[in-house]
C-alpha cells in the first residue's frame, strides 16, 4: 500500500469563470493549500506505479498542494476511498489507470462537489482522450494542478453509472473474452476479435424510447455522449458531452466479406459515412434484446445479463477537471 503524504489545512480558492467549448462554463479554481486525493491502479497499463507515486510528490512540492495516495486492491476500494474522502474532503481526486479507475472514482463524485481529475494510465483511457486529456505523465498532471473544471453528463444503465461508453454486441463479447483471458494488449485483443468474428451472429434488439421506437438486428450497439473508443476510432460523431443528450450508435449487420472496408471505415474515422451506420440522439430509452447479449459498462464487463436496459442521460452530474484549451 503507497503511503499517505502531507496534510495540512485548506486555505480559501478563488473562482474565475471561462467559458468552454462543449457548452458549460468552465471553472478554474485557483488550487491552493488544497488535498488532493490519487487513487492509483496499480494493475492498470503498463507504467511503473512506484515512479508515478513519487512524481506526483515532486510536482506538488513547494505548490502548496497536499497529495495523499491511495492504492487500489480491486477489493473494498469503494469503501476505503470513501473512508479517505471523509477524512480529507479533497477538492479533487484524481483517478491514476484506465477507465474502470474512473470508473470506480466517479461513483464515488457523481452530482458532488468535489472534482474528478485523470491521469491515464490503463490500456485504453477512454473518457481521457475524449477529455483530450494528454496520456503523456507530466502534461496530465499539470493539467490537475491548472484545475480547470466543467460538469459533464453521464449515462445511467440499469442503475449502473457509465462515464464513457457501453457497448452491446461483437465488441462487448471481445472484451468479456479478454477480461476473462490472462492475456494483455492489443494483440491478443486483436486475436479475440479475430476469433469472435467469424462464429458472430447479429443480435435483435428493439429501442423504446418517447423520441422515438426502431427495431433491428445490429453487429454493435454502442451507448455514450462522448465521440471516440480509447483507440481514438471515432463511434459517435455527434456527440457532445455535456449537451444534455446521449446516443445510440448502431453497426448494421454487414456482409462479412465487408468487414475490411467497416475497419478501414473505423480507423479512419469515416463510419458515419456507411451504409452500415446509424446514430440516435436521445434521453431516456429502453432497449430490448431478447437474446440477452454481452455488455459492458467502461470497459469492465456486465456478468449480470439483461434483456432489457433502461439507459437515461444524467445531465451535468460530474465535475471534471480537464485542458484549458479542450475543442
Ligand atoms: N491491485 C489490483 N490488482 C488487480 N486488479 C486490480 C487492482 N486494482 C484494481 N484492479 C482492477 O482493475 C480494473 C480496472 O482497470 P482499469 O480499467 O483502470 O485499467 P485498464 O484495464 O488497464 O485500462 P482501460 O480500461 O483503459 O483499458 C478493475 O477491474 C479493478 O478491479
Amino acid at each position: 500500500m503507497l503511503e499517505d503524504v502531507a496534510f495540512s489545512d485548506k486555505l480559501l480558492t478563488s473562482i474565475v469563470l471561462t467559458t468552454s467549448s462543449c457548452n458549460a462554463e468552465k471553472e478554474k479554481l485557483r488550487m491552493e493549500h488544497s488535498n488532493l486525493l490519487f487513487v492509483i491502479n496499480p494493475h492498470a497499463g503498463g507504467k511503473n506505479k512506484l515512479e508515478i507515486t513519487s512524481e506526483i510528490k515532486q510536482c506538488c512540492t513547494g505548490k502548496s498542494l497536499f497529495p495523499y495516495l491511495y492504492e487500489t486492491t480491486g477489493i473494498n476500494d469503494k469503501e476505503e476511498i470513501l473512508k479517505r474522502m471523509d477524512h480529507l474532503k479533497p477538492e479533487a481526486i484524481i483517478a491514476v489507470g484506465g477507465d474502470g479507475t474512473v470508473n470506480l472514482v466517479g461513483d464515488l463524485l457523481l452530482n458532488s462537489e468535489t472534482a474528478l481529475g485523470i491521469i491515464p494510465a490503463g490500456s485504453a483511457n477512454g473518457l481521457a482522450k475524449d477529455l483530450n486529456i494528454p496520456v503523456n505523465f507530466e502534461e496530465a498532471l499539470d493539467i490537475v494542478q491548472d484545475f480547470y473544471t466543467t460538469k459533464i453528463d453521464t449515462l445511467k444503465i440499469n442503475g449502473k453509472n457509465c462515464f464513457h461508453l457501453s457497448d452491446l454486441g461483437f465488441n462487448a463479447r471481445v472484451v468479456h473474452r479478454f477480461a476473462e483471458s490472462s492475456f494483455r494488449g492489443k494483440i491478443s485483443y486483436f486475436w479475440y476479435a479475430l476469433k469472435e468474428f467469424f462464429s458472430y451472429k447479429f443480435f435483435a434488439y428493439k429501442i423504446n424510447s418517447s423520441e422515438l421506437k426502431k427495431e433491428g438486428k445490429a453487429f454493435m450497439m454502442v451507448l455514450t455522449n462522448a465521440n471516440k473508443f480509447g483507440t481514438n476510432i471515432t463511434i459517435n460523431p455527434i456527440g457532445i458531452i455535456n449537451d444534455g443528450y446521449f446516443e445510440i450508435s448502431i453497426i448494421k449487420p454487414f456482409p462479412k466479406i465487408f468487414a475490411p472496408l467497416i475497419l478501414f471505415r473505423l480507423i479512419s474515422n469515416t463510419i458515419s459515412k456507411s451504409k452500415y451506420f446509424i446514430v440516435l440522439r436521445l434521453k431516456k430509452a429502453t432497449i430490448s434484446n431478447s437474446w440477452k447479449e454481452f455488455f459492458h459498462i467502461d470497459g469492465e464487463p456486465v456478468t449480470e445479463r439483461s434483456e432489457k436496459l433502461e439507459v437515461e442521460i444524467i445531465p451535468k452530474s460530474l465535475k471534471v477537471i480537464l485542458p484549458e484549451t479542450r475543442q
